[in-house]
């Protein structure tokens, strides 16, 4: 089948380090460009002080590659730019306008997947050159696509399962390229919907939405109201003629009744609020909602918004909602639920209590967190800036190292151990406990006997010796499967959105809670084989040189 191109055209073989095309040359005139590489794609730290990271971005490296190709005018431009320091070789850029990704072979971890420090997300085997010039397209798809997703599903753990999560990003995101992968990446993670119609269109996401403040503010009053008309839900010939003047008597009534109350509710509402509220109603009568914030919530928002909704109600309309966009949501929301619980009683509603209250402005984990505490009655929230542009962490550190090159492991040393890679071509493993929790991630050696449910395996922290544990797997899931062996090749589907967000939301259900809690968490842990852990400091003590005092 062919494969479309990535969804973001400015994605291109361009679209990589300056330093790859130089190597690449460099490859190419010591013969090397063909040898086979191994290179591991994976990150060392989980983000946002969690232990936990959701991997995105696959599909559109897959979609990169199977139409990686070096157009004309691209090798022309690459020609330009290297010839500056000096006049490479003609035969390299016949090389370049050849060069696909028919020999490439990509072994990856399920999109959507919960996934761990140090374990490949990506393994990438091909011709050294051509594989290197993945390098930085790959980090850029899968960084940022797993960092927001990641930070997506962060937020719906706090928020709670039975919370409906709208991603309002799209005006604070970096760009429209942040913006529709934000939005992409978001329902990946778990949210519900977004206000990004392109994001909609191209990828089906749900899309909902409110009204804006500048909506309630831009009317003066009822009089600019010039259809007053509206018809009953169910039985079409029978209409309201003054939609308007109903909307008035329900706000008498409902200012009478609340002289009976103890203050905070009703009194003189705000009369252009009132007339947004209906012209809204007038335009959408099955989907009213109204932000009611614009003056002052209790006073006037809850009122006016009542006295629509009941107008509605005796039209056989039922209001959708309510939004708050300031203020101490805990106790706005509350308040507000107490109000409708009432409306239903007195006025004989049924259902109104559970009208739905969106909240907005600024959310976060913490304040979710805080809400949850102090109790709120929030349905839905509508979270921007800090999910769209990951506020609280910038960067997930993908990196992309070489492994193996012409069969032979390579290793990358440093000072600091979490940075040592762990060299060969490996598989990897999930293995299940007996209460159906992960217990652990192990990689081996490509060619090791995979691990067996019910027999004992030797789980061994890949650089502390001290730690390790025998597990007893009661499952185990091999993690990476081939997604790309050359154009024709057999590989897994590429699933739809809707499906890998369902294994997301899936996976991060079936993690032991521990792992998942915001303050504290445990680390999951991530091993390798007896066998493995032996070779990697065989190398290790190969390749590192003994210093010398004097
Ligand atoms: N009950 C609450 N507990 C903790 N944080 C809250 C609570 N209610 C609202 N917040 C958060 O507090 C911050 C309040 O923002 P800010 O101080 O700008 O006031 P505001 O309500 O937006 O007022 P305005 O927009 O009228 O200036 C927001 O980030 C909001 O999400
Ligand atoms: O707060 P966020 O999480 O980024 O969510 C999106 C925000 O965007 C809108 O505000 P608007 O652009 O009108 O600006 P303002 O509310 O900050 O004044 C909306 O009312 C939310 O408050
Ligand atoms: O539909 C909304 O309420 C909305 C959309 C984007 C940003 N803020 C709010
Ligand atoms: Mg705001």
């Amino acid at each position: 089948m062919v494969l479309a191109g990535p969804t973001n055209p400015m994605v291109t073989p361009l679209l990589t380090d300056l330093y790859q095309f130089t190597m690449a040359y460099a490859y190419w005139k010591a013969g090397k460009h063909k040898e086979r590489a191994v290179f591991d794609l994976y990150f060392r730290k989980n983000p946002f002080g969690g232990e936990y990271t959701v991997f995105a971005g696959l599909e559109e490296c897959i979609k990169f590659i199977a139409n990686f190709k070096l157009a004309d005018d691209e090798i022309d431009f690459v020609r330009q730019s290297l010839s500056t320091s000096c006049e490479l070789e003609e035969g390299f850029y016949k090389y370049l306008s050849g060069v696909d990704c028919s020999e490439v072979e990509v072994y990856a971890i399920q999109e959507g997947s919960v996934v761990f420090p140090k374990v490949p997300l990506v393994r990438v085997e091909g011709p050294i050159a051509v594989v290197q010039l993945l390098e930085t397209p790959f980090l850029n798809l899968i960084n940022y696509a797993s960092l927001v997703a990641t930070n997506a599903a962060r937020h719906r753990y706090v928020a709670g399962e039975s919370k409906m999560l709208l991603e309002f990003g799209l005006r604070r995101a970096q760009g429209p390229d942040g913006g529709i992968g934000a939005s992409r990446y978001c329902y990946m993670g778990g949210f519900h919907a977004t206000s990004n119609v392109a994001a909609g269109k191209i990828f089906g996401i749900p899309l909902r939405g409110t009204h804006s403040h500048a909506f309630v503010s831009s009317f003066m009053s009822p009089d600019e109201i010039i259809d007053k008309s509206l018809r009953h839900s169910s039985d079409k010939r029978s209409t309201c003629e003054d939609f308007v003047s109903l909307v008035q008597t329900w706000l008498r009534k409902i200012q009478s009744w609340s002289n009976s109350l103890n203050g905070t509710f009703g009194g003189e509402t705000n009369h252009s609020e009132l007339a947004a509220f209906t012209s809204y109603a007038l335009a959408f009568p099955d989907n009213f909602l109204a932000l009611v914030d614009t003056y002052d919530v209790m006073r006037s928002g809850i009122p006016n918004f009542c006295a629509v909704a009941l107008a509605l109600n005796d039209l056989g309309y039922k209001a959708a909602g309510i939004r708050l966009d300031s203020g101490d949501l805990a106790y706005l929301s509350s308040e507000a639920r107490k109000i409708f619980l009432i409306v239903e009683k007195e006025f004989g509603v049924p259902g109104f209590g559970k009208t739905v209250i969106t909240a907005s402005n600024d959310l976060n984990e913490e304040t979710l967190d805080a809400l949850n505490k102090q109790r709120h009655e929030v349905d839905a929230f509508g979270i921007g800036t800090h999910v769209v542009t990951c506020y609280a962490q910038a960067a997930l550190g993908c990196v992309f190292k070489l492994v193996e090159i012409n069969n032979q492991p390579r290793i990358k040393l440093s000072e600091d151990v979490t940075k040592v890679s762990i060299p060969c071509k490996k598989r990897s493993y999930r293995l299940f406990g007996k209460e159906g929790y992960p217990l652990v991630d192990i990689m081996t050696g490509e060619n090791e006997p995979p691990p067996k449910v019910g027999e004992r395996i030797l789980c061994r922290h890949p650089f502390n010796e001290s730690k390790r544990a025998y597990v007893v797997p009661q499952r185990v899931e091999e993690l990476m499967k081939c997604f790309w062996h050359g154009p024709g090749g057999v590989r897994e589907d590429l699933p739809p959105l809707k499906d890998i967000r369902e294994r997301c939301i899936s996976q991060l259900g079936k993690m032991r809670p521990d792992h998942m809690r915001r303050l504290n968490p445990t680390p999951y842990k991530v091993s390798v084989s007896a066998k493995l852990y032996d070779f990697i400091h065989f190398l290790w003590l190969n390749e590192a040189p003994v210093g010398e005092l004097q």
